[in-house]
């Protein structure tokens, strides 16, 4: 039977903000209730009526199911002064919300609405005090409705109160007219959810509205895969595919969208290329910078050669001609880019560099765009190198995407240095690449080193490989295999893969083995067996340091299916070990995770043995590894140990951000080495099997490399030079100036 209860809520106990699910405790009469349910909106202090029934917890005895609720304007004098004074109106605390019930009784909140000057009769409020009270009060109700007339449209509670903050009463005016504003306005809401609130509003599908935000939102799709702009057939393509509709309408809102700058379009020879405005500006200003930065430094030859010479003397080097170029480059060039295979001397080249103005007394700062390339320029040169976002000092972080950051560091604000060096370059995007360049004044010397044929980073643009591309600036291209790379078969290995050679693969290596395994159940067998007993030995690691990479993500070799397998082998079940089942994934104690994007929010804490804390700081980045430490289902979170000692506290609907790691793909390993890779390879899609990919993951592995499968595959990847294409035109923005 349903039961119905009243009274107003006196504490929020929990609440899960992206469904609304809440426990808050209820009171009437001195009688306290806990209530459990869904609430879409609810603040303390708020008077509601509740349908459900009681039922007895284990626990956490008596509680009240509520199934459906409403709020009640408070009747009683208790009730009013309650809502009043539970801090929902900021300046009012529970004394004063006494002395205002005591004077206008059952007619408070009619005052309150109504006639707010008459506030000020209480003792302690002013006039600016009782306008203030007012409107605080009026918004909170506004907010009520607007929260109740968004959940008609399936809107989470999360979503709604984001909603509401950016538009306030225009809202309705907004979800009426044109909800496809939703998608441009706010991050959390795409082309889909708004498509489905205008259907539920009524809008018809070939509205100019519906098929300006389906552009946009097929613009923003093609960043999300690397893209920086999008050829104007393909964008056509794309939108009658999302709007299932004939293209009638799209040539002509694409040159509205234009005229409204929404969107910019470049002629090229052939075709038209479209860019979200915002996209098109960071290219623009991205090419303007580096161009201003690229003075020309007027030092005599014989000078430097001179000091270079004592430099090689000192540190015991004797460089190769051509990374005497590059350090030689780099004293007289505003910018310079280092690039080269493995082996090819590129961190020889750093130090070398680093020595070499050391001894000029000039400072340097060095930066990479991971934590962990970060972690290993440091290792490789003595000095401390930290992540771009470090280095700019990321503030605010006002929303989750990318390109909302904030840095403290900036056009206003430089970095101030005579020289910056960035390791990895490869994977930087475009927008960090802005970002870095803004905090960067003409009269510093840039210099950028990575290799060129490692894949594209995971966010828009080819920075590295365009800037190369428009022979504005001076590359030095390191060729040379030295001696002691070249007795690793990884690395000649390696650099035969890039030139599309086939390599030998006739097990007579010391460190590049191929297993030949035809079912995928062997493969698997085989894989397992080298993580958990052969590689640890062989290497001089723990079974965990052994990684596993393949191309996909799905399949039956697919970074999923392989992470299942792998965690029963590595970390079974136990009963002293905690669990916790997320969309499908089970996290276990013991477990090796892997953060799956950038997130600057999230703090960490390195202790000491004594539990005290000795250092801590915020964010947690893309491709970041680390061992679940603990599972707290009480306090609903889980704790993960990372590099260092940094322990990360995971609420529980955070663990979309983390995912197994035992195996990753080839993508997600980026910037990462590891003593031993093993890379399961038999079938896939063609995109997935490359030279690019194969290329990469090879060059992940420190001591050995062991492919299992077929060497067909391996010979098939190498052959197919086809990489995805990426549309970006930051050559062209160079060529332009
Ligand atoms: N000028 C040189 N003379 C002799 N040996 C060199 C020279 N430059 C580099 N080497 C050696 O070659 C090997 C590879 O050099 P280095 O580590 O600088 O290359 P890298 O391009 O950074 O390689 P990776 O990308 O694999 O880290 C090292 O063992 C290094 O000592």
């Amino acid at each position: 039977m349903e039961d119905e209860i009243e009274g107003y809520v006196e504490r929020i106990v929990f609440r899960n903000a992206e469904n609304g699910y809440t426990v808050l405790t209820l009171v009437k009469e001195e009688k306290e209730i806990t209530c459990v349910g869904t609430f879409t909106f609810i603040n303390e202090g708020e008077f509601i009526k509740c349908s459900g029934k009681y039922t007895a917890h284990q626990l956490y005895g008596e509680q009240f199911l509520v199934e459906s609720y409403e709020f009640k304007e408070p009747e009683d004098l208790d009730s009013m002064e309650k809502y009043l004074g539970s801090g929902a109106i900021k300046g009012v605390g529970s004394a004063l919300a006494a002395r205002i019930v005591r004077r206008f009784k059952g007619d408070t909140f009619r005052i309150v609405e109504e006639e707010p000057e008459r506030l000020a009769e209480v003792k302690g409020i002013s006039d600016h005090m009782a306008r203030e009270i007012a409107k605080q009060f009026n918004e909170k109700r506004d907010m009520r409705g607007a929260m109740i007339f968004l959940q008609q449209y399936g809107i989470t509670t999360a979503l709604a109160v984001k909603i509401y903050k950016e538009y306030g009463m225009r809202m309705y005016q907004v979800i009426k007219e044109n909800p496809y504003r939703l998608a441009e306005d706010i991050t959390g809401v795409g082309f889909r959810l708004a498509d489905e609130i205008a259907a539920r509003v009524g809008i018809g599908t070939e509205s100019d509205y519906r098929i300006k935000a389906a552009i946009l939102y097929v613009l923003l799709q093609g960043s999300t895969n690397g893209h920086v702009y999008l050829p104007e057939e393909l964008l056509y393509r794309k939108v009658c595919e999302l709007l299932g509709i004939a293209a009638a309408g799209i040539s002509e809102q694409i040159n509205n969208l234009s005229v409204e700058r929404k969107i910019i379009i470049k002629t090229d020879v052939e075709e038209r290329h479209i860019y979200s405005a915002g996209l098109y500006y960071l290219e623009l200003n991205t090419a303007k910078m580096l161009s201003d930065l690229n003075i020309k430094y007027d030092l005599s030859l014989t000078e430097i050669e001179h000091r270079l010479k004592a430099v090689e003397k000192q540190f015991q080097i004797e460089l190769d001609e051509l990374q005497r170029t590059a350090v030689i480059e780099a004293a007289k060039n505003g910018i310079l880019v280092v690039t080269g295979g493995p082996g090819t001397g590129k961190t020889t080249t750093i130090n070398a560099i680093i020595r070499f103005f050391e001894a000029e007394g000039m400072d340097l700062l060095l930066a990479a765009p991971t934590g962990r390339a970060a972690k290993r320029m440091t290792e490789t040169t003595g000095y401390e190198a930290k992540t771009i976002h470090r280095l700019l000092e990321i503030s605010k972080m006002s929303g989750d995407m990318e390109n909302k950051l904030v840095f403290e560091r900036n056009e206003g604000n430089p970095l101030e240095t005579d020289v910056i060096i960035i390791d990895e370059m490869s994977m930087v995007d475009i927008t960090l690449m802005h970002a870095l360049l803004r905090a960067v004044t003409v009269g510093t010397r840039l210099i950028l080193v990575g290799d060129v044929n490692q894949l594209p980073s995971v966010g828009p643009g080819n920075v590295l490989k365009d800037i190369i591309n428009s022979h504005a600036f001076n590359v030095v291209k390191l060729t040379k295999i030295f001696r002691q790379a070249k007795e690793s078969d990884i690395i000649v290995n390696a650099h035969k893969i890039n030139a599309g050679e086939q390599i030998e693969l006739n097990n007579k290596s010391r460190d590049f083995f191929l297993l030949k395994r035809a079912e995928v159940r062997d493969v698997i067998g085989v894989t397992i067996a080298l993580v958990r007993d052969k590689m640890p030995g062989y290497v001089n690691a723990s079974p965990f340091d052994i990684q596993v990479l393949t191309p996909m993500r799905k399949g039956e070799l697919g970074v999923e299916k392989l992470n299942g397998i792998l965690q029963q082998y590595l970390n079974p079940p136990s009963k002293d070990k905690q669990e916790k089942e997320y969309h499908n994934i089970i996290f276990r104690e013991g477990d090796k995770v892997m953060q799956v994007k950038n997130n600057y929010q999230l703090a960490w804490e390195s202790k000491s043995r004594y539990g005290i804390t000795t250092e801590s700081g915020m964010g947690v980045y893309n491709g970041d590894t680390g061992i679940i430490k603990e599972i707290n289902h009480f306090a609903e979170q889980l704790t993960v140990e990372f590099d260092e000692g940094r322990m990360v506290e995971y609420p529980f609907n955070l663990l979309e951000e983390l995912e197994l790691a035992y195996a990753i793909t080839i993508h997600k390993s980026q910037g990462s080495e590891y003593p031993a890779v093993v890379l399961p390879l038999l079938t896939g899609p063609r995109m997935l099997l490359n030279r690019n990919i194969l290329y990469t993951a090879v060059t992940r592995a420190k001591s050995c490399v062991t492919i299992v499968g077929s060497t067909e595959t391996v010979q098939l990847m190498i052959d197919n030079e086809s990489e995805q294409r990426r549309y970006s035109g930051l050559t062209e923005r160079i060529k332009e100036l």
